[in-house]
This record gives structure tokens, sequence and C-alpha cells, in this order.
């Protein structure tokens, strides 16, 4: 075990003879533990989809770090949970064939929570998963003093000598604060296989376009509303095609997406008094979907109602689950 002092700096570029790596590496760890904020500074575009509550992240989503030494390509996985219904068991499971497939795994806890039976429930999964190099991320730092992160190096160091293995690396990260993400880099890119690049220069994502544009609508559609309709939205971009008969220094991009939820009763909230709400969802997310593109877009956004979404396998293929 080989923890890191909680400094910012990037460890030396290896000489220019060490041999070239890309690889695969997931970061797991109980919902809300800022795997995707962590991938996002690590990536430096927003790939993966934030919240600050649960179980937001639904598709694998790459983000791809590109360095003069290695490849770094990042799967975000959704949460590891008791599931409850459909939905949550086959989120499990892209959890599980994830683990399983990636060179490297980089364990996420909080610096400000207290190790618990979710977290060890996590590693003692991750236990079981022999050959693959696990790394302990200490994430959040910006929230705890000195003395509280080093009781946290402690615990998550024990608890793996508990269940007969040892972390690779142990680093505490704020991705927040942007301290140490850079060094995490560094700590993981060493573990990769040696390898050429996987993906071409400058591409950062492979997810489907569409399913990315779907997440920004979704993100946006769940904002003020996540009491009220936790995890009954999905969305489903039904349609993107250029505007015919645009001047070519002008082009529009129309885009066609459902959005589903899972109660007729749940309309109203969506939608807002005289739509306002869907409309603010609307001029939002276009808003991203745009950055993201890089072309000016016509959002039409519908309402459907997809009866019990969450526990009906039909649906649930449907909505591309
Ligand atoms: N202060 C602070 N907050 C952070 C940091 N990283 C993430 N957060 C916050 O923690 C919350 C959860 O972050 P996410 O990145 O969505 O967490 P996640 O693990 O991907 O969550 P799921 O998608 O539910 O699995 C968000 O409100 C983030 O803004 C950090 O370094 N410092």
């Amino acid at each position: 075990m080989s923890a890191r002092p909680n400094q910012e700096s990037a460890a030396p570029q290896p000489e220019t003879t060490s041999p070239h790596r890309a690889g695969f590496a997931c970061f797991v760890g109980r919902p809300n533990a800022g795997k995707s904020t962590l991938t996002n500074a690590l990536v430096g575009q927003k790939v993966a989809i934030t919240s600050n509550r649960p179980q937001t992240t639904r598709h694998t989503v790459r983000g791809i770090v590109h360095r003069d030494d290695a490849q770094l390509i990042l799967v975000d996985t959704p949460g590891l949970h008791k599931p409850r219904t459909l939905l949550g068991e086959r989120l499990n499971d892209v959890v599980r064939t994830t683990w399983a497939e990636v060179d490297v795994i980089g364990f996420c806890l909080p610096a400000d929570q207290k190790l618990g039976p979710g977290d060890k429930y996590i590693v003692k999964e991750l236990a079981g998963i022999r050959k693959t190099p696990k790394i302990a991320i200490i994430t959040k730092t910006d929230l705890v003093d000195s003395k509280t992160l080093a009781e946290q190096l402690l615990a998550v160091s024990a608890l793996a000598q508990e269940l007969g293995f040892e972390w690779a690396e142990i680093v505490p990260v704020s991705a927040v604060g942007d301290q140490q993400v850079g060094l995490l880099a560094d700590l993981i890119a060493p573990l990769l296989p040696e390898s050429p690049p996987l993906y071409p220069e400058g591409d950062l994502t492979d997810e489907p376009e569409m399913v990315m544009v779907a997440e920004l609508i979704r993100e946006a559609a769940l904002e003020g509303v996540r009491d009220e309709l936790p995890h009954s939205i999905a969305v489903v971009v039904e349609e993107m095609l250029p505007r015919e008969d645009r001047p070519a220094d002008k082009p529009l991009l129309d885009i066609h997406a459902n959005v589903y939820i899972e109660r007729p009763s749940q309309k109203g909230i969506i939608i807002g008094p005289k739509g306002k709400r869907l409309k603010d969802v609307g001029t939002k997310s276009r808003k991203h979907i745009e950055a993201l593109l890089g072309t000016p877009v016509y959002l039409d956004l519908h309402v459907k109602v997809a009866k019990d979404w969450q526990r009906d396998p039909k649906q649930l293929r449907k909505l591309g689950f």
C-alpha cells in the first residue's frame, strides 16, 4: 500500500522511451461518492451527468484522457445498490459486468462520510476480483480537515487488509477543488497495459450523441423536482436531423425527444403551470446540447406516460435499458 500525501504535484512524466499505454478504468462507489464529477475533472469536459441526488448515472459513459504516455478510458458506472426494482437489478448487472472488463478499478469513498455497510459491501465484491489492480480514492477532500482525512485513509486501508488484499494506491482527491486530480491520472497510467491509443486524439467520449443529449435533458428535467419524482424520469431522443433549406453558415439541428414519466399524475409536475417548467427544461438543456454538439438546436420536447416503466421489461427495453 502506498498512500499519497495531499499535495498538488503531478509526478514527473515518464521518459519518452517508455512504452505507450492504453486501457480502461472505472470508478466504483456508493451513489453520490463523486464518481461522475471526478470523471469530468479528469477529462476536463462535461461528459458524465452529475447531480446532488444518488443514482443519476444510468448509462456507461466513457471519458477519455489523452496523454503523451497513455490513453485512459474512464467508464462511469451507476452506483451499486440494493435492487428494489427490475431497473435496479439491471443497473447492478451493468456495474459487475464493467468491473470484470476493466484494467484498473478506482474505489471512491467520500472523505466526509464514515465507511459504512454500503462501502463494505462494494469492497467485499471488489476483493473477489483478484487480477485487477484496485485504487482507493478518497474524494471530496475539500470538505474535511487533515485529521478526518487521515482517519479515512487508515480506515480504507484496514478494510482491504481485513478482506485479504491491498490497494495498489490510496489517493485523496478533490475534483471540485482540483486537488490531486492530475496525480490520480499519473498513478493510473502505469497500471494500464502497453498499447497504442485506442481512440483518435480529441475524442472525449464514445457515448452516442443521442444518449448524451437525452442525459442532458434528463438532468435538466430532474432539477427542482427530485423530491417529487426522484427516479421516475427517462428521456429518449427520437430523432436528430439537420433542418433542411438552411444556409450553410446558419445550420439548425432539430431534436425531438420524449420525457417519460410513470404515472399521469406526474405530468403536471413536469410540465408546470402553463407549461413553464417544461419550457425551462428545454431552454436549459438546449444550451448544454448546443455546447456539446457545437451547433444551434431546435429542441422539441414531449411528455409521455410509460406506466410503471421501472418494473416493466418491455418498457425498459424501449427506453434503452
Ligand atoms: N465539495 C465537493 N463536492 C463534490 C466533489 N465531487 C463531487 N461532489 C459533489 O457530490 C455530489 C455527487 O457527485 P457525483 O459526481 O454526481 O456522484 P456519483 O458518485 O457520480 O453519483 P451517482 O451517479 O449517483 O453514482 C454532487 O453534488 C457533487 O457536486 C468534491 O471534490 N468536493
